[in-house]
């Protein structure tokens, strides 16, 4: 892995540690890398109503959009503490993918733990994804 890929798996571990998972027990960390070379991280968040919880992957991709960040999505690590490898969910794909396709960006997913890190791009995850471009010209402001 290069190198700075692991600092950006160790962010996602640190954003692990941060996890609300009373429930299940299993903590995630996300971590995405942009090109400008900020990194913004998500844990997992869960709720008493289990199925409102949210995933470290979903949280992280609300953070950056709610910080005004539009693009340049360079790549996304994700990691648990509880597992010997992970994959973003179908959900969390689809929610990188609205970030990623802002700027028709693919970025590079790293799934990250015990078990050994797998690396993909978001389409081999995610082919012939729905997203913004199926909407152009019937999207709003905002
Ligand atoms: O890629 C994943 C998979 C699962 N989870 C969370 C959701 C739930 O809180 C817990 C168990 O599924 O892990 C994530 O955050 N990301
Ligand atoms: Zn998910």
């Amino acid at each position: 892995m290069r190198e700075d890929y692991a600092d950006l798996v160790q962010q996602a571990q640190r954003a692990a540690e941060t996890a609300h998972a009373p429930y299940s027990r299993f903590r995630v960390g996300a971590a995405l890398l942009f090109a400008d070379g900020a990194v913004v991280t998500g844990a997992n968040v869960e709720n008493a109503s289990y199925g409102l919880s949210l995933c470290a992957e979903t949280v992280a991709v609300a953070r950056a959009l709610s910080e005004g960040r539009r693009g340049g999505l360079v790549a996304v690590a994700v990691t648990s503490p509880d597992a010997d490898t992970i994959s973003p969910c179908g959900r969390c794909r689809q929610v990188l993918n609205e970030l990623a396709a802002l700027d028709r960006a693919d970025p590079l997913v790293i799934g990250a733990g015990e078990g050994g890190t797998r690396q993909w791009r978001l389409s081999h995850l995610l082919p012939d994804a729905f997203g913004p471009d199926a909407l152009s010209g019937k999207e709003g402001e905002g």
